[in-house]
């Protein structure tokens, strides 16, 4: 969830009246923070996760599911421990784009000891079952990226009718009523991203045809009050139309931050992840079905980028240039542009679209080339939200437009300079991940990527491929079954000159490369994650990397739960939740093999998507037999932990002394 000001938003005709005020006062801000916090050193590893939830009612009778609107009656409720005692809190809850959302991370994020893998699940769970104690009979709150019939005729409680000629979005699907009321950045987003654009946002999913469905199919959306004006609203054959920011920014994700421990680090961190964004949206996909159609593709992320799409036509190069500044290749919400570290600077392969002045004022302020190049290119974005008692800040102390702009620049991972007078630090956010039904997958997810995150840092190991081939991998991991199906350009060797002769590094890793010989190839998901004779495997460095650390035996056994399913699936024996959805749609007795997933199947498929995620019913296909040991209480391992720390401390003392 991005930057919630509070105040009164301006409207479009205002807000872009101050797009270079809040760029040139936002380069200011930015400055500022870098030279104050440039050299801080030393913060600690921490991290920690990011589930927004859906809330759901079924109906029994009618064996029909709704999203239920509830996210501002229960926030308050959910806010008050946070409000009454701030440091004290084991969850904390924010509201996100719609009313059926709510997003709940740990109350204080978690840090370097192992044990802290051992709370993710079971503080997942805990939030799970706050967010279920709120809400009334039937209603349940549930885990997935996409509610499968978003937009499709009744598919709230209550109920509401799309105002297309009235309403922020315009569209023909999404109610206002939908989205979150009580904070005015999301309904002024969505306004304000479709003045901007000049039109509604739009696009057209791949629709997976099945032997039935009619051919040639094109949507009937005259039942909708739609007029057929040849724009790209027009539906296109074979494709499902979407026009909503709701229907994209309504969607549930599992994003990651990292504190590291200086800026240097962070900017590392930042790029040495970017290569796993599209490895991460392939292994997690959940998104197989749109409006109540089954989609070709697996995955939420080029709908999320088209539902935000604020590009007018000139900046989207359907027009000639005439009164914008740039032609953009991407929407704000995308896939990286370019890496920021130094060493990086040669697999920065695609253009760069940069705010010229932005970018020469931030190296006269002594910024290098490469973080400028980062601020300067987010900064060609306007502003979509301003809040009128939010314009005179004092660009010394404030970060307010520096995060206005930053926090509309949603890619797939995230630089967040510390904020203002805060202890916290610089940091990155790993955002691409889609959301899982039950909790142990998705802290198995999350415990994958910050295991890996741990052995690139310790190994410094190199995971860096052009970032062009990023761009293509991003492509191939929505595919329909893209673990199965897809390759992906990854890095032969992922050992640099600093990396540790560890057995599992130098079996495989140190093959020299001839001349002129790609650093990348093609791999399978398998490969990657499994390894293969050529190829080390991401789990066999993460092992390698645990059995080099102290894990209190319990935190083990869960990891290994985790590390086994990630495993499995990456290898097939084990399907992705996209995979298994449509396994159970296609598979229904109400399923016409017409693509069309109607309210039976979908109360269906979601009251199993419950009871499994509540363990009351098993789900083979898609998960082992959970029984981690994870837990809310690690007061015991860390009170072992701190012993053996005096234990090593006195040994390392006796040594020194010798
Ligand atoms: N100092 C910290 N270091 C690392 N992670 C942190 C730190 N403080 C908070 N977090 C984690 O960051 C996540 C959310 O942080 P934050 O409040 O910055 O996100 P946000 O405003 O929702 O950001 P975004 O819009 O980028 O998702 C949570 O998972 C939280 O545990
Ligand atoms: N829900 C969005 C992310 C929202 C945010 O930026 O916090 C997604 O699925 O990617
Ligand atoms: N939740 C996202 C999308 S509206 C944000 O606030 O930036």
């Amino acid at each position: 969830m991005g930057l919630l000001t509070q105040g009164h938003p301006l409207d479009w005709e205002e807000t872009k009246k101050y797009a270079q005020f809040i760029r040139e006062h936002g380069i200011e801000q930015f400055i500022h923070i870098y030279k104050k916090l440039k050299d801080r050193r030393n913060d600690c590893l921490k991290w920690g996760d990011e589930v927004e939830f859906l809330m759901v009612r079924f109906d029994h009778e009618k064996k029909k599911v709704q999203l239920v609107l509830k996210a501002h009656e229960i926030l308050s409720t959910l806010m008050e421990p946070e409000n009454n005692n701030p440091d004290d809190c084991v969850t904390l809850w924010r509201p996100e784009y719609a009313d059926y959302m709510i997003e709940g991370t740990p109350g204080k994020p978690y840090g370097y000891l192992p044990v802290h893998f051992n709370m993710v699940e079971a503080n997942m769970r805990l939030r799970r079952q706050q967010g279920q104690q709120l809400l009334g009979k039937d209603e349940y709150v549930l885990s997935t990226s996409n509610f499968l019939r978003n937009g499709c005729p009744d598919f709230t409680w209550p109920v509401y009718k799309p105002t297309p000629s009235t309403s922020a979005s315009a569209s023909l699907f999404f109610p206002d009523e939908v989205i979150f009321p009580d904070h005015p950045r999301f309904k002024t987003l969505t306004r304000n991203i479709r003045m901007r654009r000049k039109s509604k946002v739009a696009f057209h999913v791949p629709l997976f045809i099945d032997k039935n469905t009619p051919r040639p199919f094109i949507e009937n959306l005259s039942i909708y009050g739609h007029e057929n004006n040849a724009n790209e609203s027009t539906p296109i054959k074979d494709h499902i139309y979407l026009d909503a920011m709701g229907l994209g920014m309504g969607c549930c994700c599992l994003q990651v931050t990292f504190q590291a421990q200086s800026i240097d680090e962070a900017r590392f961190l930042y790029d040495q992840l970017t290569p796993l964004t599209p490895i991460m949206l392939a292994l997690s996909a959940s998104s197989p079905i749109w409006r109540g159609y089954l989609a070709d593709t697996d995955c939420r992320w080029n709908i999320l980028c088209a539902m935000v799409d604020d590009r007018t036509p000139e900046e989207r190069g359907l027009e000639p240039l005439k009164n914008e500044r740039f032609r953009l290749y991407k929407s704000r919400y995308s896939s990286v542009d370019c890496y920021i570290s130094p060493d990086s600077a040669m697999y920065n392969d695609i253009e760069i679209v940069q705010d010229g002045d932005a970018f020469r004022k931030l190296i006269e302020h002594g910024i290098d080339h490469l973080l400028a190049q980062h601020v300067a290119h987010l900064f060609v974005r306007d502003t979509v939200t301003v809040f009128e008692e939010k314009l005179q800040l004092d660009d010394t102390q404030d970060t307010d437009h520096f995060e206005n702009i930053n926090s509309t620049n949603w890619q797939a991972m995230r630089f967040k300079p510390p904020p203002s007078n805060s202890d916290i630090g610089w940091r990155v956010e790993f955002r691409p991940t889609e959301l899982q039904m039950t909790d142990f997958e998705n802290a198995a997810l999350v415990t994958f990527i910050v295991l890996l995150t741990r052995a690139i840092m310790t190994y410094n190991l190199n995971l860096l491929i052009p970032i062009s081939n990023v761009d293509e991998n991003m492509q191939s991991a929505q595919q329909r079954d893209a673990v199965l199906n897809q390759k992906f350009h990854f890095r032969k060797c992922l050992s640099t000159v600093k990396t540790p002769d560890t057995p599992c590094m130098a079996s495989v890793q140190k093959t020299l490369l001839q001349d002129n010989e790609c650093e990348h190839r093609l791999m399978t998901i398998n490969e990657i994650i499994n390894g293969s004779n050529e190829f080390v495997g991401l789990l066999k460095i993460i092992q390698d990397y645990l059995s080099n650390i102290e894990v209190d035996a319990d935190t083990r056994c869960t990891i290994n739960q985790y590390l086994n399913l990630i495993s499995k699936r990456a290898a097939g024996t084990l399907m992705t939740n996209a995979a298994w959805m449509r396994y159970v749609v296609t598979n229904h007795s109400a399923y016409k093999h017409d693509s069309v997933v109607n309210d039976e199947i979908t109360y269906d498929l979601l009251w199993k998507m419950k009871k499994i995620s509540n363990g009351e019913e098993e789900c083979p296909k898609v998960l082992p037999r959970m029984s981690s040991k994870t837990t809310l209480d690690i007061s015991a391992a860390v009170e072992k932990e701190n012993e053996l720390e005096v234990k090593r401390s006195l040994i390392n003392h006796y040594n020194n002394q010798e």
